[in-house]
């Protein structure tokens, strides 16, 4: 990826086992989603590339770029750089973060929400400057499909930033009046042990309480998809699917839309933040964690690209971490599914299990 400063350097990049987009240069940022897609509709931008926030209300990171190109392989994938952290700092401490999740199971039997995922943040600060290039394609090395971002929010955000990660949880996916989705919720870590790793996956698979936390993900997408579907399809049952280092139930989700000029940004921001990362009902759920949590930005929101066809994809940003100018500094993400039988160390652990990813492809040493 081209870091220079020059008009038609890299700003989006997103891989996937079907190819890589890449958007190049930059006629016009949006902060706003709502302008963005007025922009795509009456056809004054020919393309949009970038993140929508978990909140709303929140800033975006859009962006019109002068060049929208497709590969059909994905990234190649190197291994990561060993690297050190010269700090960790965990927001909040994990028993911070495990006192919320037994009282969010509080607030459940209370019948105030039904689910609600809570999430971390942990900054790192690292002695050796982080080339986008470099990160952008260790994650892709960490999960078989290549699933790997790097978004420039700079342009946005008021600096040099990236906000770049692996995640294996696609929003949507529009071509032509299709749409497809496929919400990732309930997790089991994984083991280097293959019987091992084999049993978490059935024992997943079958788990009530990871069957109960999928099932608000699937309802709230077929209940936002079917008004504007003229067929839907959603099986009952999940199919388990693996990252690098998690076990996940997974749904595939195919509609067909009624109305051809809705494109795949308006759908994301129709369908963003889904119960996969916010909870049921939205509304409460979203309180909830305002109420406890540091804003998150854009993690938990939505990183893609649409284009003149209002074709496009958009993955749920999980996995993630947001790269500062100075290169040495960043901060990732990890949330959990809270659910009426969830256990406050078992969520705790599940946060540090998603950490990994990130970790990983930085090459930081991790217990
Ligand atoms: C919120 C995250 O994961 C979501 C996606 C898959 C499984 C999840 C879970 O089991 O809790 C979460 O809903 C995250 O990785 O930060």
């Amino acid at each position: 990826m081209s870091t220079s400063d020059g008009d038609d350097r890299e700003v989006f990049v997103l891989s996937r086992p079907h190819g890589t987009v890449r958007a190049r240069g930059r006629r016009r940022a949006f902060t706003d989603t709502a302008a963005a897609r007025a922009a795509l509709s009456t056809g004054d931008v020919r393309a949009i590339t970038g993140a929508i926030p978990f909140d709303p209300a929140d800033n975006a990171a859009l962006v019109e770029p002068k060049v929208l190109d497709v590969d059909a392989a994905p990234l190649t994938p190197v291994p990561p750089t060993p690297r050190e952290a010269v700090s960790m700092t965990a927001h909040p401490d994990p028993r911070t973060h495990r006192d919320r999740v037994v009282a969010a199971i509080k607030q459940i039997a209370d019948g105030v929400v039904d689910k609600v995922v809570l999430a971390r943040a942990v900054d790192i600060v690292i002695g050796q400057p982080v080339e986008v290039t470099d990160l952008l394609a260790a994650l892709a090395g960490g999960n078989v499909d290549h699933n790997a971002f790097a978004v420039d929010v700079g342009a946005v955000i008021g600096d040099d930033s990236w906000l770049l990660g692996s995640s294996p949880e696609v929003l949507l996916r529009k071509t032509g009046q299709v749409v497809t989705c496929r919400p990732y919720a309930g997790s089991a870590r994984r083991s280097a042990d293959l019987t091992a790793d084999r049993a978490a996956a059935e024992a997943l698979a079958s788990s009530s309480k990871d069957l109960a936390e999928h099932r608000f993900v699937v309802d709230y997408l077929r209940d936002r998809l079917a008004p504007v579907s003229s067929d839907l399809d959603a099986p009952s049952t999940p199919e388990v699917r693996s990252t690098g280092e998690i076990w996940h139930l997974a749904t595939p989700i195919r509609a067909t839309l009624r109305d051809p000029s809705v494109t795949a940004l308006d759908l994301a921001a129709l369908l963003s933040p889904t119960p996969a990362v916010c909870g049921t009902p939205s509304d409460v759920a979203a309180q909830l964690i305002r109420d406890v949590e540091d804003p998150r930005g854009l993690y938990g929101g939505a990183v893609g690209w649409c284009d003149d066809a209002g074709d496009g994809e958009w993955m749920v940003t999980i996995r993630c971490l947001q790269l500062a100018a100075d290169r040495h500094s960043l901060r990732t993400w990890a949330g959990g599914g809270i659910v009426a039988q969830s256990d406050p160390q078992d969520e705790l652990d599940e946060t540090t299990a998603k950490l990994a990813t990130v970790l990983n492809a930085l090459g930081i040493a991790h217990a």
